[in-house]
């Protein structure tokens, strides 16, 4: 269980994480979903006790890291897969790392076999790819079998082998009944992996619910209608209160809040043809945009969002 309470990082006048409450429970894999510069970093840092919060306090297994006795053996983490010595061996990295932490030298062989490296133990870290080094990055985090991981962005730069096996690996480490916390910008990303998330925006919470609640909630569905009468049919959608967008690129309406059932009604009793009618599903990642769009801390002005022109209710 990790919990936050009113966790807050201030740099400067910047706040990177401010006022942010939450919980991860055992047992699930638990999104941590933001976009860049959201803080997920910083709080993850924190929870490891490599930043100290400006307020608010942050637990793990009701503990402060620094308060955890043997921490490897509570919560393991992969920050950065790169920070390995490149002239050491995976084996010899890890072999370091037991004997500095009081951790038996038979977990060594027991972690390299479980992400798959055994047969490269003794190769130097240094010429591993991003793919190998994320295995590494994992393997050390599971050096102390602990209750709690965390991975930080893990799937970044993976070809699509490599995010697959990452995906069920941290699955198969929740459903053994552990803590398992992992970030990502992406909710394509976490809505395959993830069953909870937290979703945090310029350092605040956005969100703690279940990835199929937040998805539900996030995805606005829309009427796609396309006909030759278009303002007639915006003027008469218009009156029965629904919200009309024109898609600038084709053409057609998109419709909130109303069913294509209700849009037929509408066309046929204003002698509207119609050429489509079609439920529209915005993409999730869209849908998210929306959601954090206040968030983002790094708007692109050079690309403006969909231009969609919205006419009178
Ligand atoms: N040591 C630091 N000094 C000053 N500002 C910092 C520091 N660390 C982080 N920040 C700022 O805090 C904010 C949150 O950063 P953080 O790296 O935690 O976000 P993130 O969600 O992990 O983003 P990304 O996905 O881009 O890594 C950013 O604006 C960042 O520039």
């Amino acid at each position: 269980m990790i919990e936050a309470r009113g966790l807050t990082r201030r740099y400067g006048n910047k706040v990177a994480v401010d006022d942010l409450s939450f919980s991860v429970r055992p047992g699930r894999v638990t999104g941590f979903l933001g976009p860049n510069g959201a803080g997920k970093s910083t709080t993850m840092r924190m929870i490891l006790g490599l930043d100290r919060p400006t307020s608010g306090t942050v637990r793990v297994n009701g503990q402060a890291y620094h308060e955890l006795d043997q921490p490897l053996r509570r919560i393991g983490a992969l920050l950065d897969a790169k920070w390995v010595h490149p002239n050491r061996s995976a084996r010899a990295h890890l072999r370091w790392l037991a004997r500095t932490n009081r951790l038996p030298d038979r977990r060594v062989d027991e972690v390299l076999e479980a992400v798959g490296l055994a047969a490269v133990a003794n190769r130097p870290a240094g010429g591993f790819s991003l793919g190998m080094s994320q295995r590494l990055g994992i393997a050390t985090a599971l050096l102390g079998d602990p209750e709690i991981l965390m991975f930080d962005e893990p799937v970044n730069g993976l070809d699509p082998e490599g995010i697959r096996w990452i995906r069920g690996f941290m699955r198969d480490l929740a459903a053994q009944g552990r803590t398992v916390f992992v970030s990502s910008h992406l909710l394509s990303e976490m809505a395959q992996t993830a069953e909870d998330l937290v979703v945090i925006g310029r350092g605040k919470l956005i969100s703690q619910c279940t990835t199929a609640e937040f998805i539900d909630n996030a995805s606005e569905s829309l009427v796609r209608v396309r006909t030759p009468q278009a303002e007639e049919l915006r003027a008469a959608l218009a009156r029965a209160d629904a919200e009309v967008r024109v898609e600038v690129e084709t053409g057609a309406l998109l419709v909130s809040g109303v069913t294509t059932q209700l849009v037929g009604e509408v066309a046929a009793a204003g002698g509207v043809v119609l050429h489509e009618l079609a439920v529209e599903r915005a993409s999730l990642e869209q849908a998210f945009m929306r959601l954090t769009d206040d968030a983002v801390e790094y708007q692109t002005t050079a690309l403006p969002a969909p231009e969609l022109v919205t006419a009178g209710r």
